[in-house]
């Protein structure tokens, strides 16, 4: 007999649950089951009950199948298009098929939250508390519209409560002493109000309104607030700028066509931004939606602003400030259609739209596009499926692309728009000088120089600020004895620990161990321990010393941890409550004050020599980026870079502005290599807590992948990892250089599969195509 069946992905990450089981619909579900819902089902030969994702219906022979035990979704989480985007994804992100479909997920629905229904009264009822036929009665009624449904994980204090208060029936008649005139003010503050007001934006202080509070005279409601909405209402709406000459060029050329994706390579300031307002906004009148995606890091709500200033309430914010319910409520409102621009940091790529027309990458060549857990998926490489599944138009946006993606435009692949001036009439590129810090060594001072300095209090003078960075990457304040030249490392780690000021503790960046500072040294007992490194704490502690007027902004891990701390920091200095803006690489993008002349980068070198193909071309990146932020509007900008490679291409190279010397410069070297985007690269990581398995496993592995592949393809290593081990276990890393390997895929699932004889068991195996970083 023919039996109704689902097709279901299980959330056993295991190379045999990759490929869809059958089970069986119990009846009573028959026409309520869709693709794209969650279910629970039995599983393995204990029957665990585990979850699963419906990916196809269809009717087999009942063969003793299982049955699905539960429907945890009312309607599908999952689109059609979103099903496929996951079987697409899995040709090039060597994670299993689940973890592609959770990852388009709100978190809230990959976890166990129970679900709510409420009728139309208002009644609700928990699901986890209905019989089997209750349920299957509420979802006909959820169907039919008649229940409503929600996720008891919105919570309380998940939710923003404000108190409002209003004169209560007594205090018209409530006598107050001769002695109590702030009470008084506030009784007839209180009775000339109409409607209620928030408790915070009454005009007196804490304990008047505490008095009011305890006698009665106030009744206060509470009421929720939506987060979203506040942010919402305090932008003021905006309107297009008529585009330049070249703007227009650019916007024309993206109009006309949806061929293949555009490069837009626009320097700093160029007006780039307002491209893409105006591309969406055509967009949204073609009766089309449109992502936006911008680096996590830049993602500030002066970036968010100018989308939500335009579109308003069209907009979906996606961030991960945002709390799991947050996240689930903007996820919901895209889902329903309330929503058609969605701005977003990386995972925003999966926002459940329709109907996309287009998808923007705002500095596509930031590596937080990439995912460096599982799924290793990269925007750029999901947005070419949505773009090309939708029909939509791609747009890769920066100052400075990636390699790769010039690459691309350089052979047609992509359409190249190039922007080579500032947007605004009156602004220009920066003036970049660099200063040789070999020579440099000023009396008064370790970081700054005497040129730096003297520009400061010049600017300051004349009322303009300052943006100064102090480039950690690569670089981190560690402790060592001054006697022995003992350095603290991690127990676990092979690497030093990072010293943590405001916590006063030694902390490791990989695995968390956490540790107070030795008085003594633990190697020698001597007591001549002394910190390293210079912090943006202690280039603080400097700059105040020389100069004592100058009022300053720190912004770095220690100063963003409570949430909006960002927010309020950067809205400081554009109310020009300070003079200096101080801070690490997270100051360096999308910032746009035009009140700012001088940036001033304390050291260039720190990144410039790690153990990376990529390490030139970050830190012209980040130089160009942040160079970028002088002279955006009608002031003159100036640039000082301060290092120790006064010579080296990239910093010679940005002291020009000159992105495309440095794009045929380090073309040569990449082809020298064979390097990106020469060659194509995959890296296998495998650890294991036995230095010498995981080297002979290591070289198995490699000698698999070796016999399979081409003789043109290049397979590097294994070699132990830069940090050799972390978490107490070692790495050994591979890396595979090719340019066409049809085997490629089959063999690196084989080695996937590794993981799963038994005698494997506590091998991990990560497998990384393309990987953007190497230490
Ligand atoms: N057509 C225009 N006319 C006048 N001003 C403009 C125009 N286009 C943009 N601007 C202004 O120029 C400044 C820079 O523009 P925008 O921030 O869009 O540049 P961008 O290329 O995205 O910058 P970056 O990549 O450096 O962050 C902004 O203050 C913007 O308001
Ligand atoms: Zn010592
Ligand atoms: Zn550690």
């Amino acid at each position: 007999m023919l039996k109704k069946t689902a097709k279901i992905i299980v959330d056993v990450p295991l190379m045999q649950t990759d490929k869809p089981f059958s089970y069986a619909i119990p009846s009573g579900l028959e026409n309520l089951i869709e693709t794209g819902m969650r279910v629970h089902v039995p599983f393995g030969a204990a029957n665990r009950l585990v979850q699963g994702i419906v990916i196809d219906l269809s009717e087999e022979e009942d063969s003793g199948l299982k049955e699905i035990a539960e429907l945890l979704d009312v309607e599908p989480v999952l689109t059609a298009e979103q099903l496929r985007l996951a079987d697409e994804m899995r040709h090039t992100v060597f994670s299993y098929k689940i973890s592609c479909l959770k990852a388009m997920l709100p978190n809230l629905l990959n976890s166990s939250y129970d679900k709510i229904l409420t009728d139309s009264e208002g009644i609700q009822r928990k699901w986890s508390l209905l019989s089997e036929s209750q349920k299957i009665e509420a979802l006909k009624e959820v169907k039919s519209g008649h229940l409503k449904v929600s996720y008891s994980a919105r919570s309380k204090e998940n939710k923003k409560i404000e108190k409002y208060v209003k004169a209560s029936a007594k205090l018209a008649d409530f006598k107050f002493g001769k002695a109590a005139k702030k009470r008084a003010e506030l009784k007839s503050y209180l009775l000339s109000q109409e409607e209620m007001i928030p408790q915070k934006d009454l005009p007196f202080s804490s304990a008047v309104i505490k008095y009011f509070v305890e006698n009665a005279l106030v009744e206060v409601t509470q009421k929720e607030v939506s987060r979203t909405a506040a942010v919402f209402e305090a932008v003021t709406p905006d309107k297009p700028k008529v585009l330049n000459e070249e703007q227009e060029l650019a916007f024309n050329a993206i109009i006309a066509s949806a061929d293949k994706p555009f490069l837009l390579e626009g320097v700093t300031g160029s007006g780039k931004t307002e491209i893409y307002l105006q591309v969406i906004e055509h967009t949204l009148k073609e009766g089309k939606t449109a992502i936006m995606l911008v680096p996590e890091i830049a993602l500030t709500p002066q970036m968010s602003n100018r989308f939500i200033a335009r579109f308003g309430e069209k907009v979906a914010i996606m961030h991960s400030g945002l709390s799991d319910g947050e996240k689930y409520d903007e996820w919901r409102k895209i889902k329903e259609g309330h929503a058609q621009v969605v701005v977003g940091a990386r995972s925003a790529i999966f926002a459940p739209l329709e109907n996309i027309g287009v998808i923007i990458i705002d500095e596509e060549h930031e590596t937080s596009y990439k995912q460096d857990s599982n799924p290793r998926y990269h925007a750029r490489d999901v947005a070419l499926l949505r773009a090309k599944y939708h029909h939509a138009r791609l747009i890769l946006g920066s100052a400075t692309p990636s390699l790769e993606s010039r690459a691309r435009a350089q052979k047609g692949v992509y359409h190249l728009l190039t922007l080579k001036h500032r947007a605004s009439e009156q602004a220009f590129l920066p003036e970049v000088q660099i200063v040789d810090m070999r020579s440099n060594l000023s009396d008064q001072s370790v970081n700054f120089s005497d040129i730096l300095l003297e520009k400061i209090r010049e600017k300051v003078e004349r009322k303009e600020q300052v943006i100064l960075m102090l480039n950690r990457r690569g670089y981190s304040s560690f402790v060592m004895c001054r006697d022995c030249g003992f350095v603290v490392g991690c127990p676990n780690c092979d690497i030093s620990l990072t010293l943590h000021m405001d916590t006063k503790t030694l902390n490791c960046h990989y695995c968390g161990h956490q540790e107070a500072v030795p008085q003594v040294c633990p190697n020698c007992n001597g007591r001549k321990i002394r910190y390293y490194g210079s912090g943006t704490q202690k280039v603080q502690e400097e700059l105040e010393k020389l100069l004592p007027d100058l009022r300053i902004l720190r912004m770095d891990v220690d100063t963003t941890k409570t949430k909006n701390a960002h927010e309020k920091i950067l809205s400081k200095f554009g109310a020009h409550d300070a003079d200096v803006l101080l801070g690490t690489q997270m100051i360096a993008k999308g910032l746009d004050f035009p009140n700012v002349t001088l940036v001033g980068v304390i050291n260039a070198d720190t990144g410039l020599n790690l153990p990376d193909f990529r390490a030139s071309e970050r830190s012209f990146q980040l130089l160009m980026q942040v160079a970028g932020r002088a002279g955006r509007a009608n002031k003159k900008g100036e640039v000082i870079i301060q290092t120790f490679n006064p010579g080296h291409y990239a910093v010679k190279l940005v002291a020009a502005q000159d992105y495309e010397a440095f794009y045929r410069q380090e073309m040569y070297y990449r082809q020298q290599l064979s390097y990106p985007p020469y060659y194509f690269t995959v890296q296998i990581l495998v650890s294991h807590k036995d230095e010498d398995i995981v080297a002979k496993k290591a070289y198995e592995i490699a000698s698999l992948v070796k016999e399979k592949l081409s003789d043109k393809a290049k397979v590097l290593g294994p070699t132990p990892k830069p940090i050799a081990r972390t978490h107490n276990l070692y790495h050994y890393q591979i890396l595979v250089k090719y340019r066409f390997e049809t085997q490629l895929e089959e063999v690196l699932n084989q080695v996937l599969d590794l993981t799963q004889k038994r005698e494997n068991k506590n091998l991990r195996v990560l497998i990384d195509s393309e990987p953007q970083s190497f230490v």
